[in-house]
């Protein structure tokens, strides 16, 4: 270890510290080794060493106070050798990657994020979702295909102003292979040939599909939706050092709707495991929900400062569903300190958000699914500081907005029309995680009853 790096276990010829942990599911070795050498330790993966930040201080300290410090990407890493830098989520700290930033949070923003616009998207996927769930009424269904579906189109809306059906090419090649990408976007594991896959048949939809009919349909000035927006971005924008570019255009709208699918069906998927499988707190969801939208059509992200329960499930869940378990891998752009250790440039930096949303301290029952976790006294919904899911400082989630509002909007109209029933063959309910760059729940089925109050 250089001098002044962070503490860890000794090393292994070759293999630095591998052997210290269990392939598939490292989130338990990683908090074995932060109760040995603290909250800032080192790990060597082979001859590469990383440094694993834990604990709200810590993580602040790096991510927020020494922001700029702490906002690469590491390189070297298959994946994002394979994106060559490209897009948005891999992309290095650098003009590339801020242009790029500004670009999808103005636009996002252009297109209705925080606004009614994109209330409005939400609900017309909604109906989609109302109608799978009528089907199935009095049946036991998987919900994952329909949820996938739903957020994926919510974000399609926006990217290319267009939805899709459950047996569209787009649907069926890139949403499946997401669940592998999800796991290899870390480089963790090195399913290459199946990410590589994945990314040249999603090229091949953009370029040839959407590309193609958005350049001759368009009319430049006036964007329908991100492709439109980026084809006038690169006519304005001839310089030789331009970042914006086709294939560029590809591997960020590729990030995008992974970002924007992989992430929150997962999220929905363990928020429908929970309000299904309790039903005490779906029934005070319900409760709620009826007494606030009493009288009204549809919901409105402004009902959820009357909901307060609900918001706390919603925030319960994210908390204890973590669903970006390491972050997504930092790295430093230049040498640099946190918590008194000296960090070279380039060091690998891995946020370890567990050591967050369930730090001792922090919140009043860390261990324990418990959304009293977001109340206060007088039952009002309180959010404390180390609710991070969404990570903190300059590279945290840019769709956060758009999250919220699909993970509030969704649940509430469906909880508001259905009664969600764990089927009676169902065994006991397995809240144990798939672990991946996103983790998943175990796949469950529901049982579906309308309401007898509607
Ligand atoms: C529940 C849903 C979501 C969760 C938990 C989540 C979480 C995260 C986390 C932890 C990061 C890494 C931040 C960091 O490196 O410090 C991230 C980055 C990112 N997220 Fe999300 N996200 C969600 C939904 C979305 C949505 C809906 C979109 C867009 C449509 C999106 C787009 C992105 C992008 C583009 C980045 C990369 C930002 C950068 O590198 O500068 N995410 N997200």
């Amino acid at each position: 270890r250089p001098k002044n790096f962070p503490p860890g276990p000794p090393l292994v010829p070759v293999l630095g510290n591998l052997l210290e942990m269990t392939v598939g599911s490292p989130l338990e070795d990683f908090e074995r080794l932060r109760k040995t050498y603290g909250n800032v330790y080192s790990l060597f993966f082979g001859s590469r060493p990383a440094v694993i930040v834990n604990g709200i201080k810590a993580v602040r300290e790096a991510l927020v106070t020494n922001a700029k410090d702490f906002a690469g990407r590491p390189q070297g890493l298959l994946v994002a050798d394979l994106s060559e830098n490209e897009g948005v989520i891999l992309a290095d700290y650098g003009p590339r990657w801020k242009d790029h930033r500004r670009f999808a949070l103005t636009n996002l923003r252009n297109f209705g994020m925080g606004k009614s616009a994109m209330e409005e998207k939400i609900h017309q996927e909604i109906k989609f979702i109302i109608d799978t769930m009528d089907e199935n009424i009095g049946k036991t269904m998987s919900p994952e295909s329909m949820i996938y579906l739903a957020t994926s189109n919510i974000v399609c809306r926006v990217l290319f102003n267009a939805r899709y059906n459950q047996n569209d090419d787009f649907i069926n090649v890139i949403i499946k292979g997401y669940s592998e990408n999800a796991k290899i976007l870390n480089g963790l594991s090195s399913t290459v040939s199946q990410s590589m896959f994945l990314r040249s048949q999603f090229g091949h939809i953009v370029l040839q599909n959407l590309y193609g009919a958005h350049k001759k349909t368009r009319v430049p000035g006036q964007p329908r939706d991100f492709i439109d927006s980026y084809l006038d971005e690169m006519e304005k924008d001839t310089e030789k050092d331009s970042t914006f570019s086709e294939d560029q255009m590809c591997t960020f709208v590729l990030d995008l709707h992974f970002a924007g699918t992989d992430t929150t069906s997962n999220t929905m998927l363990t928020l429908f495991l929970y309000l299904t499988s309790k039903p005490q707190m779906q029934e005070r969801c319900q409760e709620e929900i009826d007494r606030v939208l009493e009288g009204k059509d549809q919901a409105s992200f402004e009902d959820r400062h009357q909901m307060h329960y609900m918001q706390a499930m919603i925030h319960e869940v994210q908390r204890v569903a973590n669903i970006v378990p390491l972050n997504v891998f930092h790295a430093t752009v230049v040498d640099t300190e946190l918590m008194g250790y000296s960090i070279p440039k380039g060091t690998l930096v891995i946020p370890n958000m567990k050591s967050v949303l369930s730090e001792e301290g922090q919140w009043k029952y860390p261990h324990e699914f418990n959304p009293e976790n977001f109340l206060n006294e007088q039952g009002e919904f309180v959010k404390p500081e180390a609710f991070m899911p969404f990570s903190t400082g300059i590279r945290m989630c840019l769709g956060e907005g758009l999250a919220r509002m699909e993970l509030f909007l969704i649940p509430v109209m469906l909880l508001r029309k259905f009664k969600l029933i764990w089927p009676e063959d169902a065994g006991e309910p397995d809240y144990t995680q798939i672990f991946g760059g996103t983790m998943s729940p175990q796949p469950y089925r529901i049982k579906v009853q309308p309401r007898s109050t509607q």
